[in-house]
């Protein structure tokens, strides 16, 4: 079977969420993510990053309404499917690298079935098939023996190694799309630079797109090619990532930009955002809300 190219591996149109206060977590935000690309989302914690991967995967904390938006896979409106129908594709064309590794695999289960049974259950591989790429991908992630490892539970191997058994079973089914949720945040900095570097060759290998979640300026110029930068729910800048680090539009893009710690003696010292550029954008966002909730919309 021959499927058509799409333009857009991913499309995010206008998408809001609200808590049932009143509380909006993410105000109109739109993005695309072509075929083959990286594009990360940046912001301080709080600014709606992981909802908006959380959205794209149908797994939102139940306190959160939808009110309105669309999201696209390959061109395919996931609102205008039935939930068993989205629940189906999102689990065949998209996959999960999460921030926590440890709490993302099941404690009582070993690593082997854990990264076999959603290749045979989702994309109906014979065990044998999924069994040899999971194989062939531990081997790809630098996991030495991984027949051993396939037959250990995950308390028995450290971070590292679980966050790189994770990034196998992500790749493993080569979907077309990878939500990688802060994937370095919880290990060791020596780790950090392994896994980020595996996470950048295998999306190359692969042409896997990739949505990456993160709060850190570096990490965003290892990885992305396009940029999207997020403030309490909102799109502030969304560019080219060499184009936000020559030239960012925004002023708290240069701020996040300045308050990232540089490995480079003769660069400035760390500065945190300023205070003042906070406490001017949250009174837009203030005032946004009051337009908002004024325009009836809900
Ligand atoms: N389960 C939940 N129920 C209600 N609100 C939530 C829930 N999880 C997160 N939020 C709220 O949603 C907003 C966005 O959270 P989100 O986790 O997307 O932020 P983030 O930018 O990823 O930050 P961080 O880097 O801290 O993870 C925050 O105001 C947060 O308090």
């Amino acid at each position: 079977m021959t499927t058509q190219p799409h333009e857009n591996t991913l499309e995010i149109r206008q998408l809001n969420a609200t808590l049932p206060n009143g509380m909006r977590l993410l105000r109109d935000v739109s993005l695309t993510l072509e075929p083959g690309e990286v594009r990360a989302l940046v912001g301080e914690s709080g600014a709606g990053k992981s909802m908006i991967g959380r959205a794209v995967l149908g797994i939102l904390p139940s306190a959160v309404v939808h009110s309105s938006g669309d999201i696209l896979l390959e061109g395919q409106s996931l609102n205008a499917m039935r939930p068993k129908t989205r629940r189906s594709i999102v689990a065949k064309m998209s996959a999960l690298i999460p921030q926590d590794p440890l709490t993302a695999l099941n404690p009582v289960r070993k690593i082997g079935p854990q990264i076999t049974d959603p290749l045979v259950r989702i994309h109906r591989w014979s065990r044998d098939r999924a069994l040899k790429r999971a194989l062939e991908l531990l081997e790809r992630v630098h996991i030495r023996n991984p027949e051993r490892v396939m037959n250990s539970y995950p308390h028995e191997l450290s971070g590292g190694m679980r966050q790189r058994i994770l990034i196998a079973a992500a790749f493993a089914p080569s979907p077309r799309l990878i939500v990688a949720d802060e994937p370095t945040t919880a290990l060791d900095v020596t780790v950090q630079k392994q896994i980020l570097k595996l996470i950048r060759e295998l999306q190359r290998e692969t042409g896997t797109a990739v949505l990456f979640v993160t709060h850190d300026m570096g990490v965003v110029a290892k990885i992305s090619q396009k940029v999207t930068v997020l403030f309490a729910g909102r799109v502030l800048e969304d560019a080219p990532t060499e184009a936000i680090f020559n030239d960012a539009a925004h002023l708290y893009t240069r701020g996040l930009i300045a308050a990232t710690p540089t490995p480079n003696a003769t660069a400035e010292p760390f500065r945190p955002v300023p205070q003042d550029l906070i406490a001017q954008l949250q009174r837009d966002t203030q005032a946004e809300d009051v337009r908002f909730y004024q325009g009836g919309r809900k």
